[in-house]
């Protein structure tokens, strides 16, 4: 399998390259499994985000991170789901599209995660961003919520993300754009 090398935090990982379409390849990062490159990485961009009360990040890349933010930073963070449970009755919700999920899906969060929302100041972090659905996604429902975002963070800014001003990120990642 093709792979690309991500240098990142002092540490290399090989990135299996995987197809999307006929055009397209990307780089798949999966932290998951990695309590390495989590820690550096939740540690470095603390350092470069602004003060918050609570961390924000949609399932399911993004929730290690989120986590691990949490515990070096604020101590508290919220996920948005991909789908309802039981327990989440009367969710706030949003639809999205982001670049490795070919079908719409919905982001939801519980009542009680947007009461502790309401007033505080919010980073929003994940994993990737890509086409930017998924943050702003995210941002909607922190808006629906009562929350304010003081930043918007990820580990990799890929493709044409790299080029935004309005978020943090560590490192670029590319596209490989077949001909
Ligand atoms: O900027 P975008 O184009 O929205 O892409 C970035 C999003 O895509 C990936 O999640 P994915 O949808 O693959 O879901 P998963 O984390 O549940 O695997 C990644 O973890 C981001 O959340």
């Amino acid at each position: 399998m093709k792979t690309y090398e991500l240098k990142l935090c002092g540490l290399t990982r090989q990135l299996p390259i995987c197809p999307v379409s006929d055009k397209l390849d990307i780089a798949a990062f999966i932290m998951f499994g990695d309590v390495e490159v989590t820690v550096k990485a939740a540690e470095e961009l603390l350092k470069r985000c602004p003060e918050h009360d609570v961390v924000v990040t949609a399932e399911a890349k993004g929730i290690p991170l989120a986590y691990e933010m949490a515990r070096q930073g604020c101590g508290k963070y919220v996920v948005a789901r991909k789908s309802t449970k039981l327990y989440m009755p009367d969710p706030l919700k949003v639809e999205v599209r982001s670049i490795t999920t070919d079908r719409l899906q919905t982001l939801y969060i519980s009542r009680e995660d947007a009461q502790s929302l309401k007033g505080k100041r919010v980073l929003v972090v994940d994993d990737v961003i890509s086409t930017g659905e998924s943050l702003h996604a995210m941002d909607e429902l922190i808006g629906q919520a009562g929350g304010t975002i003081v930043g918007q963070a990820a580990v990799l800014a890929e493709g044409d993300a790299a080029d935004r001003k309005d978020i943090i990120y560590l490192e670029p990642l590319p596209l490989f754009f077949k001909d």
